[in-house]
């Protein structure tokens, strides 16, 4: 067994099912030097840590009263390509936003020395606000998706990267030429993040077809075949977004009458499928889902302000189906590339769907009324749930991330609520038990009262 190399002494929450969350206080942990967990004990009293240790020579990091651990971030969503359009064309439908903004920001990544520039900011961002892991697309430029891996694994950051894939329906100017420059180019980004990362221990490839709209066949079909080829990698794509997509999508394919027989036909369904947005759903297709393990990325920030009007996904529906779902930023279709906003507009778009959605069809549900409207609101735990443990499920680390247990890998936030950090909206109390603190940081705690942040037990934010 691996020699511990440090310890830390705090007060850990985090999630072990959507409903259930831990606290585990006063709680002496050991990670080894490769950063995975070797010992957790709670409720060891300070005076008590001295004779624990005394066989051992390593240092010890003592939180204060207002401090606490939880573990990394999750965003299961996010255009790393898009970090500097944040903010703009709210309002806007999605398939005008894409050629009115997206595109042409986008496009700029031909320049390796922009991706270069604004991936530095963009996972230095992500990390001081706490994403230890995220599943990124990136542009369709080969040379700036090798540029994104290289500097997750140089910054510390755990990722999914995707070189985006789109041989259509989008400007001369960022459209790939064919099916098989596509291809190639995707093979040689997977080559080089297994290459810098053979085990994918920190960084791994993700096939990311952008949507069928901007997919031919072809190309969806060579892609479903490198998946069916090599079981181990994952897939992306945005799914069931907004009517104005979902239309032009079944006009591009006649043949299907809804995404999920579309894109399953092309063996794009699988265990490692991330489907991003997933708003406007039917019995069939939330079956499907369920039946095939697809995992869903929520993206409330996006579906309130971007792409198609106020869209307020059936997060309660798939919780209760079994279906794992994540949070996703989709920055910058999402505004906000923070995942404490994430849950905050997670809780709120469920009151939406609570109070204006007819509930979705099947069983009965406890809470709902007789006009078929409730039962659809979630919990804190179910957010924060989402945001750690279920996110990392989604993009398949789960075994290594997402919580806190003897063996698996130390990536976790030193939530500070004292005032000296500086944040003025979190209203820390005397007394405060841990799972207040906790609720209070959810919703009103921002990136001044995440501190240090640990990915594979190394600080990758803030000081020792
Ligand atoms: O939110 C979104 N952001 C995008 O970049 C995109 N592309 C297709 N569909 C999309 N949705």
């Amino acid at each position: 067994m691996a020699e511990p190399a440090k310890a830390i002494h705090a007060t850990l929450i985090h999630s072990l099912s959507p409903t259930n969350l831990q606290v585990l206080p006063n709680t002496l942990l050991t990670l080894s030097s490769s950063g995975t967990i070797l010992s957790l004990q709670p409720n060891i009293p300070p005076s008590a840590i001295p004779s624990i240790l005394a066989q051992q020579n390593i240092p010890l990091t003592s939180l204060s009263p207002g401090q606490f651990l939880i573990p990394g971030f999750v965003d299961t969503h996010n255009h790393a390509p898009q970090w500097m359009q944040r903010g703009l064309g709210q309002g806007m439908h999605i398939l005008d936003w894409l050629d009115g903004i997206t595109f042409p920001n986008e496009a700029k990544f031909a320049d390796p020395a922009h991706a270069e520039k604004v991936y530095e900011k963009l996972v230095r961002g992500m990390l001081r606000q706490g994403v230890t892991t995220a599943s990124y697309y990136g542009s369709l430029h080969g040379e700036a998706t090798r540029v994104l891996a290289s500097m997750c694994l140089k910054a510390g950051q755990r990722a999914l990267i995707g070189k985006c894939n789109m041989d259509r329906n989008a400007p001369a100017f960022y459209c790939e030429a064919s099916a098989e420059e596509s291809i190639r180019e995707t093979r040689e980004c997977i080559r080089h993040i297994r290459s810098i990362d053979p085990e994918g221990v920190q960084i791994r490839p993700v096939l990311t077809p952008r949507f069928a709209i901007s997919c031919t066949a072809e190309l969806l079909q060579s892609l479903g075949d490198m998946a069916r080829e090599d079981d181990s990698l994952a897939i992306q794509t945005h799914f069931n977004e907004a009517a104005q997509e979902i239309n032009a999508t079944m006009a591009l394919f006649p043949s299907f009458t809804n995404e999920a027989d579309l894109y399953s036909s092309f063996g794009l369904l699988t265990r490692k499928s991330i489907l991003a947005h997933c708003t406007i759903m039917t019995e069939y297709e939330m079956e499907k889902l369920r039946e095939l393990g697809c995992g869903v990325a929520h993206c409330p920030t996006a579906n309130m302000t971007v792409g198609g009007g106020f869209m307020a996904a059936p997060v309660k529906e798939f919780l209760r189906r079994g279906v794992s779902v994540g949070l996703g930023t989709d920055s910058g279709g999402g505004y906000s590339a923070s995942v404490g906003d994430a849950m905050r507009h997670a809780l709120v778009t469920s009151y939406a769907r609570d109070a204006l959605y007819p509930k979705f069809g099947g069983a009965e549900k406890d809470g709902s009324k007789a006009d078929g409207r409730g039962g659809e609101t979630l919990g804190l735990e179910e957010v924060f749930y989402m945001a750690t443990r279920g996110g990392a499920k989604v993009v398949g680390f789960e075994e290594k991330v997402g919580g806190f247990g003897v063996g698996m890998e130390f990536d976790a936030l030193v939530v500070d609520l004292r005032d000296e950090v500086g944040g003025v909206n979190v209203p820390l109390d005397e007394g405060d038990a841990p799972e207040r603190m906790l609720e209070k940081f959810v919703m009103t705690g921002d990136d001044r009262n995440i501190v240090r942040v640990y990915v594979k037990g190394r600080v990758v934010h803030g000081e020792e």
